[in-house]
């Protein structure tokens, strides 16, 4: 069993600490900071941090790419990265005290024969029982039913399918015959998807175990401080756990799909996932940049996850309280 990630469009993080973000005024910045990024790269990240092997599958600019041969390099992470010419977006994160402001740019354009070449590259490359992260948004030209078919080449593999990624992308792949083994939207995603606002807990219980029923193995719903949703044919479950330090919010839920593919990888409850998906998640939250700490802080972190159930429809947080109780 091993692990593939798939970055279409990776980013270079450029993150911008600021007071107070007021559209339209002049901001002095306390600081900034760069990292690879982009949402495949962030989950082999905090997978060769918990120290399962990784290889990084996908596209890459050959202008500015010495910050990811030294992520990938300084992790072992196996670079399958196909080099392009120009330049990988740099993606702003302005960081202000009511949160973070992403501003993500397209990406490098890319024709179809590019795209076939990755999905050709990977298809290739996964064996059966291997877990394949697809992940991101899909760089201009690159087709909208690219995630769909790469699903179903590599379930035909026997691999499974691990699929994060939002708006037409999102919406091909769960139309398609063969669907991904897990999916985790944030709610957002998830409403965009259905087309319909999820007003509450019970309405997104529904709407995941909707979803598993149809066939996604796993739905992880991601609710930033709200916790997170896990449903499986194990049930329904949401998780939570207070942070302690907060140094960026950036790649929480890679982090938490790092968590997903951990369990996964180790064959783990409902529970289990659910507890390390959110100590993932969380113990990132402390860390600038796609991190995670040592072992043991990341296994203090899923012990004191609170599940609660999430059967018969009520909201969330009162089932969350009630676990906390
Ligand atoms: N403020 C917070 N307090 C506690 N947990 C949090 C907080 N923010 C995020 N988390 C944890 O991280 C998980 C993922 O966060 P979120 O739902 O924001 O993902 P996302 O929207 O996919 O983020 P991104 O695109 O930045 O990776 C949440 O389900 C939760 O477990
Ligand atoms: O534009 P996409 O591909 O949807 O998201 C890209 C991105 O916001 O995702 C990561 C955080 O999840 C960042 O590293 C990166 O900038």
């Amino acid at each position: 069993m091993r692990v593939l990630t798939v970055t279409f469009n990776p980013a270079i993080d450029q993150t911008v600490t600021l007071d107070r973000l007021v559209p339209g005024e002049v901001h002095r910045a306390h600081a900034v900071r760069q990292n690879a990024g982009g949402k495949g790269v962030n989950v082999a990240s905090c997978l060769a941090d918990w120290g399962l092997p990784v290889a990084a599958y996908g596209l890459l600019g050959s202008d500015n790419a010495a910050s990811f041969d030294a992520l990938l390099g300084a992790k072992r992470i196996e670079d399958r990265f196909i080099r392009i010419p120009g330049a990988t977006r740099v993606n702003l994160k302005l960081v202000d005290a009511a949160g973070t402001t992403d501003i993500n740019l397209d990406g490098i354009a890319i024709d179809l024969g590019r795209a076939e070449m990755v999905a050709a590259t990977i298809g290739e490359a996964a064996q059966a029982e291997d877990i394949v992260v697809l992940a991101g948004s899909l760089p201009p030209g690159c087709p909208p039913d690219t995630y769909a078919a790469l699903t179903h080449r590599l379930s035909a593999k026997g691999c499974r399918v691990v699929l994060d990624t939002s708006g037409l992308p999102l919406k091909c792949a769960l139309e398609g015959s063969v669907l991904p083994r897990v999916i985790k939207p944030n709610r957002h995603e998830l409403a965009q998807f259905l087309g319909r606002d999820l007003p509450d807990g019970a309405a997104l219980v529904a709407a995941a175990q909707a979803l598993q029923t149809r066939g996604v193995g796993l739905v992880v719903v991601s609710m930033g401080e709200d916790g997170a949703l896990f449903v499986s044919r194990e049930g329904a479950l949401c998780a939570r756990l207070a942070i302690g330090r907060l140094a960026s919010t950036v790649g929480a839920g890679d982090a938490m799909v790092a968590g997903i593919v951990a369990a996964l990888a180790e064959g783990a409850s409902l529970e289990r996932t659910a507890r390390l998906a959110t100590a993932f998640a969380v113990a990132k939250l402390g860390m600038a940049g796609p991190n995670l700490p040592d072992l043991a802080s990341v296994e203090a972190l899923a012990a004191e996850v609170v599940i609660a159930p999430a059967t018969g429809g009520e909201a969330l947080g009162e089932a969350l309280s009630a676990g906390e109780q």
